[in-house]
């Protein structure tokens, strides 16, 4: 078998296109969706993803603007920022970049933001109500994942689903969010025993453990569903997902290339977030 690649980056600009109409319409009723992005530091991969949200969005027609903080700040001056945006009308969205400095705690930062302009979805109150499948941000790359396979008409009811790995922002919420739509999950990670004996029975399988081609044919079932989240970046300046593309493509059915892959769809899901947030439709605040 030969897989079918779903392309994000193309996915991504079908969103995006799609998205104007809405975002002109709210422009016409006097509200111009605005998101706010703080930037820590000068990680350049950090830079980066931030200019690609800023690019993005100016496409779609949303407002942005990046405040930036040295690598030095403490973590009250950057709460101390979070919660003038919090208490800013103009701004519907907020998203602090992450990783973060270590002085910094992540965990502090997020629950620091407003849960109604949480557009990146990591907020407990998003997390706690997503796990009870009541409307909230969902993360943005395993909000993309499910964009994907919904995409393709992959049916996730049923399925067995194994995520390797357990990040709160990426292996966590994909998990659930595969539960919430009736797949049978497991989740393996670093302590986990017999990898393979886990992955080969698995329908859909999303890797996303931060090691490069880590994922070969013999982890994958044959007409598997192969998500590759890994952006690995190689000595040669390259980049390559957790998966061995060339491999796994030959059991797969379907898989996602790097890049091009579930990248992209992280971006235009903070999109969705973020017009979500513009129209009021978020939760209720803390
Ligand atoms: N606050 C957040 N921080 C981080 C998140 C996040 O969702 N919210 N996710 C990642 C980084 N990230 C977005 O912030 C991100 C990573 C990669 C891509 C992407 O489109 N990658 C391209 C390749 C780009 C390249 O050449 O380097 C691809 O895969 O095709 C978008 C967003 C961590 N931090």
């Amino acid at each position: 078998m030969s897989a079918e690649i779903i392309n994000g980056k193309d996915l991504a600009q079908e969103i995006r296109t799609n998205m104007k109409a809405e975002v002109n319409e709210l422009i016409n009723e006097g509200i111009t969706p605005h998101l706010t992005v703080v930037l820590v530091g000068d990680n350049p991969a950090s830079k980066s993803y931030v200019r690609g949200k800023e690019k993005a969005a100016k496409e779609v027609g949303i407002s942005s603007s990046l405040i930036e903080l040295p690598s030095t700040a403490s973590e009250a001056e950057l709460l101390d920022v979070i919660q003038k945006l919090n208490g800013e009308p103009s701004v519907h969205g907020i998203l602090v970049q992450l990783p973060l400095p270590n002085q910094i705690s992540e965990q502090k930062v997020i629950e620091t933001i407003d849960p109604s302009k949480d557009v990146d979805g990591f907020h407990p109150v998003n997390i706690g109500r997503m796990m009870i499948g009541e409307d909230s941000f969902l993360p943005c790359t395993p909000y993309g994942i499910i964009t994907m396979l919904k995409s393709r008409d992959i049916k996730i009811e049923g399925k067995h689903a194994v995520i390797i790995g357990r990040s709160n922002i990426v292996g966590k919420p994909v998990g659930q969010l595969l539960l919430n739509e009736n797949a049978t999950v497991t989740y393996c990670h670093s302590r986990t025993k017999d990898l393979k004996e886990h992955t080969l029975q698995a329908d859909i399988l999303i890797a996303a453990i931060g090691k490069a081609d880590a994922i070969t044919s013999d982890y994958v079932k044959e007409g598997a569903v192969v998500i590759d989240v890994g952006i690995n970046r190689l000595e040669n300046g390259s980049l390559t997902g957790d998966v061995d593309f060339d491999s796994a493509s030959k059991k797969a059915s379907y898989i996602t290339p790097v890049p091009k892959g579930v990248g992209p769809m992280t971006i235009a899901m903070l999109l969705k977030n973020t017009v979500k947030a513009a129209k009021g439709l978020a939760v209720v605040g803390k």
